[in-house]
């Protein structure tokens, strides 16, 4: 039989032998870990595979590699994921309505991905700060008890056994006590207590779908195979997980076509096996990474908008929405801020070249927004305008002589070994402008912030002249790059016109983006006055 390791993520060909002969059919469809003395037995399903290679400390993971007959025996399979976020699933009518809309795709057997309830994941990490900071009991934490209404009311509503969620809520309580007791609220503990409100809702839509009869099985995300990195609060998916995942819902699916309910955001730390969180808005990347593993069809995420809009309606009431994207102008514009789409969650989709549907669960018959490789650019000029508040940029100016070699590697040395990361560049001779991604650091603690961009410019003051600029903001326009002089022209005059005059600009080499700095105080006026500009009429408007 044939077995593949994979180690850190990596897929790398170690050769095993066994002791004893495997049964064909199952046995290795579950991730093992095994850590310690390079030769050793593995356990995995009551058998012993004994294991020989020469790297010291090993995580290994094995599994079987599909045989045609397995393959065969799948019958239906599974055919799509379809993702609900936390708008979607936000009370006990709206579970029951995408209930309805999943049963309304008879011909699809889709694995479903869940949020968080509404804004329970913004109360849970409320009442952690709360209970650090706590004096009396935890059971006061307004959102603790808003948590706990919540879900027992949803409970009750769609007529389930309270004891459905008495477990989780009573281990929420505890472990709140326990942030009250230490006065610290780690990343470790913040992801931990987070991942209750998707544990959650999960496990109450399933059992809400297997009341009204049709067959439904829970799975936590952290048990059936998505390892990361331990990077807490952000964590990046490595790749073990996709022939984890495939295994394990396959596996059962082929077993039993219970349809899978997966909580979306969380994961689980290679090295340390604790949980973790993808970063907000995580879901729609727990959903392109099964679509990927599963080679489905297609990947819906389905959320409050009807699809992805010509700019934030938050800004802009009148933004439209996008009939057609590309993985890279969707990348580019999640990663550029637009938080209807998880900044990384493009990956596994294109990888996979599986389409992405954006869709409105509160307005289905909307046709949403189809992301696929490539679309017809022929007509293309401006596809989307994104805003990110609230950026840092730098300028550095070289002390030392015109033509001197190796500044940029230098300059960029300084940031990867403090482990900032940059959004936006651009260079002279002697010069190089930069935006720092504000999502890294506010990551961090306020004072921890601060301090490191004291370090960072203390750093580049050895080579260079520094000057910080911060409450800066990247305007992002996003579309047909091949005809940037259009867009160009076209924005700098609304620019002029609006009296604002624009601090940096750089053209990605993404070909889709083209990014503007602007003041944070100005740049919402600019936002609405670029989309009335090219969405709305041929005449530039004049604020
Ligand atoms: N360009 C954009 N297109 C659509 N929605 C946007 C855009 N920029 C910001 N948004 C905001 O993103 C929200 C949807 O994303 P999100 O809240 O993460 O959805 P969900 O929680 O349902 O997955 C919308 O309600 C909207 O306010
Ligand atoms: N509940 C998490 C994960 C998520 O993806 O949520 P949503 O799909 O509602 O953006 C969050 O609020 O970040």
């Amino acid at each position: 039989m044939a077995i593949t390791t994979y180690l850190s993520g990596a897929k790398i060909p170690y050769q095993f032998s066994t002791t004893r002969s495997m049964c064909s059919n199952h046995c290795l469809n579950s991730v093992v870990s095994f850590r310690g003395p390079c030769q050793g037995p593995i356990s995995c399903k009551g058998k012993v595979f004994r294991v020989f290679c020469n790297a010291q400390k090993l995580d290994v993971l094995t599994r079987s590699e599909p045989n045609s007959r397995a393959s065969e025996e799948l019958g239906k399979k599974l055919s799509c994921v379809m993702k609900f976020g936390g708008s979607s699933v936000a009370s006990a009518e709206r579970m029951r309505e995408v209930a309805d809309l999943i049963l309304s795709f008879p011909e699809e057997s889709p694995v479903i991905v869940l949020s968080a309830m509404g804004k329970t994941t913004n109360k849970l990490i409320a009442a952690g700060e709360k209970a650090a900071s706590c004096v009396s009991g935890v059971s006061e934490i307004e959102e603790l008890s808003f948590v706990k209404e919540l879900h027992y009311r949803t409970v009750d509503e769609l007529g389930l056994e309270k004891t459905l969620i008495t477990d989780h809520l009573e281990k929420l309580e505890r472990l709140l006590n326990g942030i009250s007791v230490l006065k610290e609220f780690t990343p470790r503990a913040r992801d931990y207590l987070v991942s209750f409100g998707e544990c959650m809702s999960t496990r109450i839509f399933a059992a809400y779908l297997n009341k009204i009869g049709v067959k439904a099985c829970q799975y936590d995300a952290f048990d059936i195979g998505f390892i990361t990195t331990d990077d807490f609060t952000n964590a990046d998916i490595l790749e073990a997980t996709y022939p984890a995942v495939a295994e394990r819902l396959n596996g059962d699916w082929i077993r039993d076509h219970a349809i899978p309910i997966v909580t979306g955001f969380l994961g689980k730390g290679w090295r340390t096996c604790a949980v973790t969180t993808l970063g907000r808005g995580g879901s729609d990347l727990t959903a392109t990474t099964i679509g990927k593993a599963l080679g489905l069809r297609e990947i819906q995420v389905w959320k409050d908008v009807d699809g992805v809009l010509t700019c934030d309606p938050n800004i802009y009431t009148g933004a439209e929405p996008v009939p057609y994207l590309t993985f890279d102008e969707a990348a580019e514009l999640a990663y550029f801020g637009a938080q209807v789409l998880h900044p990384q969650s493009m990956r596994p989709a294109r990888e996979g070249d599986i389409p992405v549907r954006v869709k409105n669960s509160y307005n289905p018959n909307a046709p949403g927004t189809l992301i696929t490789k490539s679309r017809d650019m022929s007509k293309a000029v401006l596809t989307s305008i994104v805003l990110k508040r609230n950026v840092t940029m730098l300028d550095i100016v070289s002390t030392r002589m015109l033509g001197q070699f190796g500044f940029l590697a230098k300059v960029f040395s300084i940031f990867e070994e403090l482990g900032i990361s940059v959004d936006v560049v651009a260079t002279s001779e002697v010069s190089i402008s930069l935006t720092l991604d504000p999502s890294k650091l506010w990551s961090r603690e306020l004072i921890q912030q601060a301090s490191e961009l004291d370090h960072v410019v203390d750093e580049l003051e050895k080579i260079a002249k520094v000057n910080l600029l911060q409450h800066r903001s990247i305007i992002s326009l996003i579309g047909n790059v091949q005809r940037s002089s259009l867009v160009l022209e076209k924005a700098f005059h609304v620019l002029r016109v609006n009296g604002v005059n624009v601090q940096m600009i750089s053209q990605g080499a993404s070909k889709v983006n083209i990014s503007l700095i602007v003041n944070d105080d100005e740049a919402e006026r600019c936002v609405r006055s670029l989309h009335s500009a090219f969405f709305e009429s041929d005449m530039v408007d004049i604020d």
